[in-house]
C-alpha cells in the first residue's frame, strides 16, 4: 500500500468512528494536513450526520467549505465529542510531534475544547522517541531572538522557516537535535519562553486514541 492509501485507510476508520459513536447533531474538531484532509474528504461523504466542524486552520477552513460542510467558530463551541487530527511523529504512549504544515497553536487550542483527540497517521509516523523531526515553535517575530538563544539553551539548534507565516501571522522556529527524554516537561519549559506561542509537542495532553495505518490493516492504540 502506499503512503496515501494508508492516510485514506485511517481517515475512512476516523471517519466510521464519527458515524457510530458521536451524537447526530455533533460538532467535528478537525485538523490540519494531508491526512486532515483525507479525514475532510471522508467526513462530506456522511454530511448532514454530524451538525458542523471547527477548523485549525484556515486551509481546513476551506476545504470543509468547498464540500458545503459548515464551519463553526470555536468561540460559539462549549464541547466537541473528537477531535480529528495527524501528526508528524507520535509514540506508543501517544505523545506527539505536530506543526509540520504551521498550525500547531489552532490545533492545540481546538483539541483543548474536545473530549477525545483521535490522531490517524500512517505508520512511518510511529516512533519510539520524539525528536528526529524538528520540533515547531510559533514565535512572536519581535522576539525572535531571544526565543531562538533560549531554545538553543535547551539544546537545540532553531531555524527559522523561511517566507512563512502562520495563520496567526507569527513566525516558526524548526528546532533540530532535541533530546526529547520527558516530552510533558520540555512542553512547558518551551512554552513558559517569553515569546513563544506555543511548541508542536502535543504531549500533556496528547492523544487519546491513534488510528494507525498499516500494511496489515489500520491498529488502534489507546492512551
Ligand atoms: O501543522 C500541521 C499539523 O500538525 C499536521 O497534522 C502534521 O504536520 C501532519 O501532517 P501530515 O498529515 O500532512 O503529515
Amino acid at each position: 500500500m502506499t503512503q496515501d492509501e494508508l492516510k485514506q485507510a485511517v481517515a475512512r476508520a476516523a471517519a466510521d468512528y464519527v458515524a457510530s459513536r458521536v451524537a447526530e447533531d455533533a460538532i467535528i474538531g478537525v485538523g490540519t494536513g494531508s491526512t486532515a484532509n483525507c479525514f475532510i474528504d471522508a467526513l462530506a461523504a456522511m454530511k448532514g450526520r454530524f451538525r458542523g466542524a471547527v477548523a485549525s486552520s484556515e486551509a481546513t477552513a476551506a476545504r470543509l467549505k468547498g464540500h458545503g460542510i459548515p464551519v463553526l467558530d470555536l468561540n460559539d463551541v462549549s464541547t466537541m465529542p473528537v477531535y480529528v487530527d495527524g501528526a508528524d511523529e507520535v509514540t506508543p504512549k501517544l505523545h506527539m510531534i505536530k506543526g509540520g504544515g504551521g498550525a500547531l497553536t489552532r490545533e492545540k487550542i481546538v483539541a483543548a475544547v474536545a473530549e477525545t483527540f483521535i490522531c490517524i497517521a500512517d505508520g512511518s509516523k510511529l516512533v519510539q522517541a520524539l525528536g528526529k523531526f524538528p520540533l515547531p515553535v510559533e514565535v512572536i517575530p519581535m522576539a525572535r531572538a531571544q526565543v531562538a538563544r533560549e531554545l538553543a539553551k535547551l539544546g537545540g539548534t532553531p531555524k527559522l522557516r523561511e517566507g512563512f507565516l502562520t495563520d496567526n501571522g507569527n513566525i516558526i522556529l524548526d528546532v533540530h537535535g532535541l533530546s526529547i527524554a520527558d516530552p510533558v516537561d520540555l512542553e512547558s519549559r518551551i512554552n513558559q519562553v517569553v515569546g513563544v506561542v506555543t511548541n508542536g509537542l502535543f504531549a500533556r495532553r496528547g492523544a487519546d486514541i491513534l488510528l494507525l495505518g498499516t500494511p496489515e490493516g489500520v491498529k488502534t492504540l489507546s492512551a
